[in-house]
């Protein structure tokens, strides 16, 4: 019996790209998850951990990036573009798959205008209800989970403090993602449910959208201060967010500038912002958040 190698692949897996158009000050973005994977005579590293035939993963993301500071146009023609540079890149590469999954972001409404840079992802997050009846009391906690919204300006962070360990450049502008976890508590058992979710999660998207934003944590008190103010039914929000990264991507090794269009949207570790904002003269029910997942 002989052991032979069979079929195989290999590429880079994920890479998430996002590119932004500012020529004007309506911006528009596209978001990627791309993936490639190329076929051919690979036996060497295979067999005897020769790389000669080896177009390494990472030069296949860096190509990923590239490509996108000239636009990306559409999920296909990228597709297209990024397979047909790899299939042609060296003559024992045969092939190259290059999958594309776009994310779809919408305009957030802002007094019913499309927002120019605040964007919350297309699919839509799934609405919650908690109830919990303790000592003849009813108590209503309602919420949204993976609310994903994302401005490509009108984000700032600076002045905070430079230990041994801060390497962090401020910044006057930045893209700010975040996916809103929000429970918020309401006083009273007889309300228009779905008119007053809908109110809440509006007075959110606006909120995010119109705070020009110095933190993430201003923005969060900023967005469950909006929602005690527009809807007086409600108690107390908690909110959890996290900072989803966006890293400019460094192109100048391959001769590129990258004046803030091509990012690299890390999905972890990510900056975890949570908080509570609550008006002081309503009492506090802390047995209606008992069993709440993490810390909303
Ligand atoms: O809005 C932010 N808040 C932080 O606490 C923080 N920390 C960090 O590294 N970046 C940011 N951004």
């Amino acid at each position: 019996m002989a052991i032979v190698l069979g079929p195989n692949q290999y590429g880079k897996a994920e890479v998430r790209v996002v590119a932004v158009d500012r020529s004007t000050p309506r911006h528009t973005l596209v978001d990627l998850n791309v993936s490639s994977a190329l076929r051919g005579d690979f036996s060497a590293a295979h067999l005897t951990g020769d790389n000669a035939h080896v177009l390494t993963t990472d030069a296949q993301k860096n190509t990923v990036f590239a490509f996108a500071r000239d636009g990306v146009a559409s999920p296909e023609a990228f597709a297209l573009r990024l397979a047909t540079h790899f299939a042609g890149s060296y003559p024992w590469i045969s092939g190259a798959r290059v999958a594309v999954e776009s994310y779809g972001w919408d305009r957030i409404a802002v007094g019913g205008a499309p927002h120019d840079h605040a964007f919350r992802r297309a699919g839509g997050e799934v609405r919650t209800a908690v109830v919990t009846a303790d000592d003849g009391e009813l108590h209503v906690v309602a919420g949204l989970a993976d609310l994903v919204v994302l401005k490509t300006t009108g984000s700032e962070f600076w002045g905070f403090p430079r230990d041994a360990y801060t390497t962090l450049a401020e910044t006057r502008d930045r893209i700010l993602a975040t996916a809103v976890t929000a429970r918020w508590r309401y006083v009273g058992t007889d309300l228009d449910w779905h008119g007053t979710y809908d109110t809440v999660r509006t007075t959110l998207l606006e909120a995010f959208a119109s705070t020009h934003s110095l933190a993430l944590q201003q923005t969060l008190h900023a967005m469950g201060a909006a929602v005690l103010e527009t809807v007086p039914e409600v108690a107390e929000v908690r909110l959890s967010m996290p900072n989803k990264h966006h890293f400019l991507q460094d192109l100048s090794a391959f001769g590129l500038d990258n004046p803030d269009v091509v990012y690299h949207a890390d999905d972890r570790p990510y900056g975890l912002i949570e908080g509570t904002v609550l008006r002081d003269d309503v009492p506090s029910a802390e047995v209606a958040w008992q069993g709440t997942p993490g810390f909303v």
